[in-house]
């Protein structure tokens, strides 16, 4: 994201070059990119492997008490530092599984081009819908954060989306590596109509989507 808001849109598939002025990317606040430390990929992955745990485990309750009294703990030594949105290394460290934000799924970017972007990972436990196949709304998440980073790729301003249609064609494994493709496909004035695919190694669609973005005008948010 702060690529984009700070150092503006790069051209591309025709669409205006040289929109790196900060009105063309709406109300969003021009963000500076806060670099991820060393070992900040260790400490978010560490807390999904915590999320891992917490779905699946039956723990004795003395042992809920102990972990209760420790993550609290945790967080107290976390709590003094926190910060306003866009001054956390999460989700601006594209280096990063989920760009290192807890949020996101923890996939790694392969190719970010103007034609498409390209991404690899799994869905972990804590990402579990049913009978070992990942909720659908995880799907969509996946979807959505990639639709931003489409829309970035392509050169257009930032949008939002307007409309995601999820095709679910096959139950998605967890803990399964899979690839995840898309692309804006046509652009109509404001109007960004882009798609996108899940697979799993085999090429076999798991999902996939079709997604209206549209760029914010001016100051919206
Ligand atoms: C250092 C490493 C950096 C790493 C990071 C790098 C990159 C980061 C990644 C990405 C890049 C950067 C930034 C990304 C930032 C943000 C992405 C955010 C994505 C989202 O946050 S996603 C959240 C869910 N999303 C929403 O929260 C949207 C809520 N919503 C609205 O904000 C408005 O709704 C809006 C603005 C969408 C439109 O509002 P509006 O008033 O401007 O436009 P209007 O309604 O007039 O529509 C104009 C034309 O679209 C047609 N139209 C509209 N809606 C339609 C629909 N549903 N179906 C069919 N057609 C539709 C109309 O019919 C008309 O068509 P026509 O012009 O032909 O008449």
């Amino acid at each position: 994201m702060s690529e984009s808001v700070q150092s503006g849109v790069r051209p591309g598939n025709g669409v205006r070059s040289g929109d790196d002025v900060h009105e063309h990317h709406g109300g969003f606040p021009v963000f500076t990119p806060v670099q991820a430390g060393p070992n900040y990929g260790e400490f978010v992955e560490s807390l999904r492997r915590l999320q891992d745990l917490a779905v699946s485990t039956h723990l004795p309750d003395d042992v809920v008490d102990d972990a209760i009294a420790r993550v609290n703990a945790l967080s107290d030594m976390l709590e003094p530092h926190r910060v306003s949105e866009g001054k956390s290394p999460a989700g601006f460290n594209r280096q990063l599984p989920g760009r290192g934000s807890l949020l996101l799924l923890p996939w790694l970017f392969e190719k970010v081009e103007v034609d498409g972007i390209r991404s690899r990972g799994v869905f972990r436990l804590f990402h579990r819908g049913g009978n070992s196949a990942a909720h659908g709304g995880t799907i969509g998440l996946l979807f959505d954060d990639m639709l931003g980073m489409i829309v970035y790729a392509s050169g257009h301003p930032i949008a939002r989306t307007a409309y995601l249609h999820v095709n679910y064609r096959q139950v998605t494994p967890l803990e399964t590596e899979l690839v995840l493709e898309g692309r804006v496909d046509r652009v109509e004035g404001r109007k960004l109509f882009c798609t996108a695919e899940l697979r799993d190694l085999d090429g076999t669609v798991l999902a996939d989507c079709e997604a209206l973005m549209i760029e914010l005008l001016p100051g919206q948010p």
